[in-house]
């Protein structure tokens, strides 16, 4: 079966070699507080900052999933009612988590077809973490970097981003927000079970300010043992160097994100000309690395079954579209061979 699905998602076939490479190198088996894993972390953030080109200043830690990033963001970071601008059930998820934790969430809510206006950025007082979904897994909408990169002039409050399904996919505007999150089995192509946390110097100030201390994923707590090349519980020893073998071999950011954008301008010219009707009908708000395809209930449930009988795995719809639209996932491991495939099953289904 060859697999579009957004999350978990095709590895990188390179990935089969290193696990191997993992079991014998014997690091898997070693120690997490050893010379031979404190090496390793050290390295794969480097490659990682190195590869995406993230900013010296901002720190890199891995946790253990998108999700207890959103646990973690409202423990530690919040200390006023965060706002949360969304379109999507990741975004409405992660201000749910919140309002859970910190019983004070204010939602700014727009449409999928739409970008969020700024003017509410003039209404802040300042001290609220403003919470927002770079790419919205279950629509197949993104933020331009040119919202990001506004909203940070207009505003000078902490900005925190869900970057789960672009994250390693495309250039993200590091500088125009505070915290950025994302899980690995998405655009980095590894399989899951890790999220990568990346924190401004501003951020870290915040959570020094608001010195939260009371969990095992406290953020300072995390920090302190990262500083030491350390992790404050047993981590993720397979993925961390899976990680680094990928960062080691995948092109920089740019090159990668170039692909990205013309496989998926290419993907929307392929929809629309063979009548596939899509979710996003605004250019600006659709995402490079999930495309999502609206249909009748009827319909996608034919095309994903007709795709499965056919060896390919469509992802289902996600949230309020889930029975009426699939996805497809538009993230690097992904061949030019098996998107060739997929378009070849998509011109025979819609000539049926
Ligand atoms: O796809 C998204 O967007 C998500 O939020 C993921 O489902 C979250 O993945 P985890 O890393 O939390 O398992
Ligand atoms: N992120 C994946 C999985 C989410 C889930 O099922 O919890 C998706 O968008 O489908």
């Amino acid at each position: 079966m060859i697999t579009f699905y957004p999350g978990p998602s095709k590895v990188y076939p390179e990935v089969g070699q290193y696990l191997q490479e993992a079991f014998e190198s014997g690091v898997i088996s070693a120690n997490h507080r050893s010379a031979a894993f404190m090496e390793m972390l050290a390295e794969t953030i480097s490659n990682l900052k190195l590869k995406l080109d993230v900013p010296a200043d901002y720190e890199v830690y891995f946790v253990s999933s998108a999700t207890e990033c959103w646990e973690i963001i409202a423990q530690s970071l919040i200390s006023v009612p965060s706002l949360h601008i969304y379109n999507g059930a990741f975004g409405e998820k992660w201000m749910e988590y919140t309002q859970k934790i910190t019983s004070g969430a204010s939602s700014f809510y727009f449409d999928h077809n739409a970008l969020p206006e700024l003017p509410f950025a003039s209404k802040l007082s300042g001290s609220e973490l403003i919470c927002l979904t770079h790419n919205e897994t279950s629509n197949g909408t993104a933020l331009p970097a040119s919202f990001l990169e506004s909203l940070r002039s207009e505003s000078d409050n902490l900005i925190a981003v869900d970057a789960t399904s672009s994250m390693a996919g495309v250039e993200l505007p590091w500088e125009s927000a505070d915290i950025w999150y994302a899980s690995v089995q998405k655009c980095f192509g590894l399989p899951a079970g890790m999220g990568v946390l990346i924190l401004s110097p501003r951020a870290v100030e915040r959570a020094i300010e608001l010195g939260e201390r009371k969990h095992y994923n406290s953020l300072l707590f995390i920090r302190e043992n990262f500083l030491k090349n350390q992790t404050p519980f047993t981590p993720n020893i397979l993925g961390i160097y899976l990680l680094n073998r990928i960062m080691q071999q995948v092109k920089p950011i740019e090159e990668v994100a170039e692909q990205t954008a013309l496989r998926s301008r290419e993907w929307y010219q392929f929809l629309t000309k063979y009548r596939y009707p899509l979710v996003v009908t605004n250019e600006a708000a659709r995402s490079e690395t999930v495309i999502a395809v609206a249909g009748t209930r009827e319909k996608t449930a034919q095309i994903k079954e007709a795709a499965k009988k056919a060896g390919i795995v469509l992802g289902n719809g996600y949230g309020t579209q889930k029975d009426t639209s699939f996805r497809i996932a538009n993230f690097p491991a992904i061949s030019s061979q098996e998107i060739a495939m997929l378009q070849q099953f998509l011109v025979s289904f819609a000539g049926k």
